[in-house]
């Protein structure tokens, strides 16, 4: 959004003085958002801003969205920069180093990745967005969120380590939210031998057919992002960088669109740009964004209506924005603090928000990272689904409980109402463990007032309140 941002520090030259300029600029480096300009004129600037700042994104290539997923340390980032290196060279992308992916201050302290990051590039057949996830256990919130913005993804095994808990786990996420096609990228192959390379590549593709993908034929290729990165070793470095990238185009399908559907974009970050307006960030699921189009924001019990003023995608201007495409729109007249992440914005009245629901879920065994235990009605998980999660009651209508490894019909009861379709994938989970996986298949008459209680009161308190009904019996 650094333009959006930068036009914070720029736009009131247009109309403004110049110390105003200079208290932007000061606000925007302790936002530590902008380029700081230096003491220009006005004018200067007002040609700047048209002249530079805003490049208009030439759509010539098709779009697609691609990430780096897998267990944490075994180089994710390290690869999302090493890609950039070696396709910079070919002018196809702006190199990134590690330092600008893992920006944040608790990332560079802790050396792993907490927030995904969208990185551009291109290769000579499409134009992609790439988002780097998170591998540590903590972060699966990140993940799921990151991964659901995804067309294929890009799973990174080290070969020092093999398939680990998150290497699974992600490979379990990534099909449930519906990406069927993923190229592994077996890394550390400078510090690994060829036998435990053959090794690793056999326990993946077995681990990839358990997990429903097609393991036999999934493209395996075997390098060191941190060779490409350093520019050493170029047939496990850069030569491996760009068979892997090869094999993304070759392998992940650009997905047809639905582009005349309705457009609906699940929210992944709101941002807030005085003098400008609120920025909403996320991946384009259906429809055609047009500016000066009118929209909806649904979730969390609200619905706003506002405008789009303008729409971005890595910081070049769009009249026009296309399903799948990863962009900013900035809006008028909400405030940031009337938005968040998992709301979406979407053709007024074309979607509803809905709290309770039929589905069909599958409950992984604890050999899969599952629970141990069954579970019966009235427990409490947590609902992942787009990019929002919600607590939410768990009830079994056909049977006493349901056993790890089995599937089976729930209702589920949300705390509130979100925007939830037939046919809509989720994850349950409870804290940190990922529990199950399901579809939506019936969408059921909003809860009542009363129902909503029961679902907050809790376990205690729902007893003592059965008891008090069927007086003590
Ligand atoms: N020897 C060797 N080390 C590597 C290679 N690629 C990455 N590393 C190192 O592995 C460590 C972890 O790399 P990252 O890229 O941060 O791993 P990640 O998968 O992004 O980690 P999270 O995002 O925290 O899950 C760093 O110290 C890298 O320098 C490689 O090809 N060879
Ligand atoms: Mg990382």
């Amino acid at each position: 959004m650094a333009s959006f941002i930068s036009a914070r520090v720029i736009a009131p030259s247009l109309a403004r003085s110049l110390k105003q300029i200079l208290f932007s600029c000061e606000l925007a480096r302790i936002h530590n958002h902008a380029r700081i300009i230096p003491c220009v004129t006005p004018k200067y600037l007002h040609k700047r801003w048209y002249a530079t700042e805003k490049k208009v994104y030439q759509r010539v290539k098709p779009h697609c969205n691609v990430g780096t997923i897998g267990h944490v340390d075994h180089g994710k980032t390290t690869l999302t920069a090493a890609i950039t290196k070696v396709l910079s060279d070919q002018k196809l992308a702006q190199a990134k180093k590690y330092s600008d992916i893992d920006n944040a201050p608790e990332e560079k302290a802790r050396g792993i990745t907490i927030n995904v990051a969208h990185i551009e590039y291109q290769t000579e057949t499409r134009h992609y967005g790439h988002t780097d996830c998170p591998g540590h256990a903590d972060y699966i919130k990140n993940m799921i969120t990151g991964t659901a913005q995804m067309d294929g993804a890009i799973l990174v095994v080290a070969a020092t380590d093999g398939v680990m808990p998150q290497t699974r786990e992600h490979l379990l996420l990534a099909k449930q939210i519906g990406i069927n096609y993923i190229v592994v990228f077996i890394n550390k192959a400078d510090a690994a031998d060829k036998e435990m390379v053959e090794l690793v590549e056999m326990e993946i593709r077995e681990l990839m057919t358990e997990m429903g993908f097609d393991g036999d034929n999934v493209p395996v290729v075997t390098g060191s992002a941190l060779c490409a990165l350093e520019g050493k070793n170029p047939e496990i470095g850069a030569e491996a960088i760009l068979k892997l990238l090869a094999e993304v185009d070759k392998y992940i399908p650009t997905p047809t669109r639905e582009l005349d559907k309705p457009f609906l974009l699940p929210i992944e970050h709101v941002y807030s740009i005085p003098g400008r307006g609120t920025v909403v960030t996320g991946r384009l699921e259906r429809g055609v964004l047009k500016k000066g189009a009118e929209c909806e924001f649904v979730g969390y019990s609200k619905t706003l209506k506002s405008t789009i003023t303008g729409i971005e995608m890595f910081h070049q201007i769009l009249e026009q924005a296309e399903a799948g495409d990863q962009l900013g729109a900035l809006v008028r007249g909400v405030k940031r603090d009337d938005l968040r992440r998992g709301m979406v914005m979407c053709k007024p009245g074309s979607v509803k928000s809905n709290d309770h629901v039929e589905a069909q879920v599958y409950i992984l065994s604890k050999e899969e990272g599952g629970r141990a235990k069954p579970f019966t009605s009235f427990i409490q998980l947590q609902m992942f689904c787009r990019t929002w999660d919600c607590s939410c009651q768990v009830i079994v209508p056909d049977k006493e409980m349901v056993m790890p490894g089995e599937d089976s019909k729930l209702v589920l009861k949300m705390i509130r109402p979100m925007v939830l379709e037939q046919g809509q994938r989720f994850t349950l989970r409870d804290g940190l463990l990922t529990l199950g996986t399901g579809v939506v298949t019936n969408v059921l008459p909003h809860l009542s007032e009363h129902e909503r209680l029961e679902i907050t009161e809790g376990k205690k308190a729902r007893e003592k309140r059965l008891a008090s009904e069927t007086g003590g019996k």
